[in-house]
């Protein structure tokens, strides 16, 4: 006899089959060589063709001024990126190396020009401090290109540990960080 599984009971395979929750990520993409947008355009549609990955919203596109890159850097485009995701977070960050790696990012000096940079800035409320990856990113806090974009598109964001988006974008310099109007990444 085939028995109807009660979705509201948890037993042992409930507990250990595999299932993970549903956290949101917020991605920060940044492109300085090269052809910039396409680059970053094409960062996100990779995401969202990743599967246990949907894209929930994308940040209109700011062209920045480099912070910490060597003299004679060009500007960067950036944009913020919020995905809902089952994925864990050394998974995600394996796939953000892997697209960048799609789109000829080369690994050179710190802060040299990129044709594509993907960061993974929170994912929900996880703390990771590994070899590998660090969560929340170390320094989204004082990025006026991650922090005025992700305000657009979630009002309410918070990096744990640090405070709200809207309150610390009030504490970082955005006059080096412009909306180009003309541009939109499509889904
Ligand atoms: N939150 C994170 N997001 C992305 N990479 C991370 C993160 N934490 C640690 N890393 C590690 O950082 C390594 C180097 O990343 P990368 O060279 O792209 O740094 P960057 O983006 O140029 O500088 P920054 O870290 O200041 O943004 C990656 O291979 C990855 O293992
Ligand atoms: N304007 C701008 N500056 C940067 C950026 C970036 O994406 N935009 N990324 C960096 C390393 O991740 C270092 N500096």
């Amino acid at each position: 006899m085939t028995e109807t599984p009660n979705p509201f009971e948890l037993d042992a395979d409930t507990m250990t089959g595999g299932m993970r929750p549903i956290r949101q990520a917020v991605l920060a993409l940044g492109s300085n060589l090269g052809e910039r947008f396409n680059s970053v355009q094409g960062g996100v549609a990779a995401l969202a063709d990743t599967p246990e990955v949907t894209v929930v919203s994308v940040s209109p596109v700011y062209e920045t001024v480099p912070v910490g890159a060597p003299p004679g850097s060009r500007d960067f485009i950036n944009v913020v990126v919020l995905v809902d995701t089952t994925l864990t977070v050394h998974t995600l960050l394996d796939r953000c190396l892997a697209v960048e790696d799609a789109f000829g990012r080369e690994r050179l000096g710190k802060n040299d020009p990129r044709t594509l940079d993907v960061d993974l800035i929170v994912v929900g409320d996880r703390v990771a401090h590994d070899d590998s990856l660090v969560l929340p990113h170390p320094r989204a806090h004082e990025r006026p290109f991650v922090l005025q974009p992700w305000m657009d598109i979630d009002i309410e964001g918070e990096i744990p540990g640090k405070g709200f988006v809207a309150d610390l974008v009030r504490d970082v310099d955005t006059s080096g960080i412009k909306r180009r109007e003309d541009l939109e990444i499509l889904l």
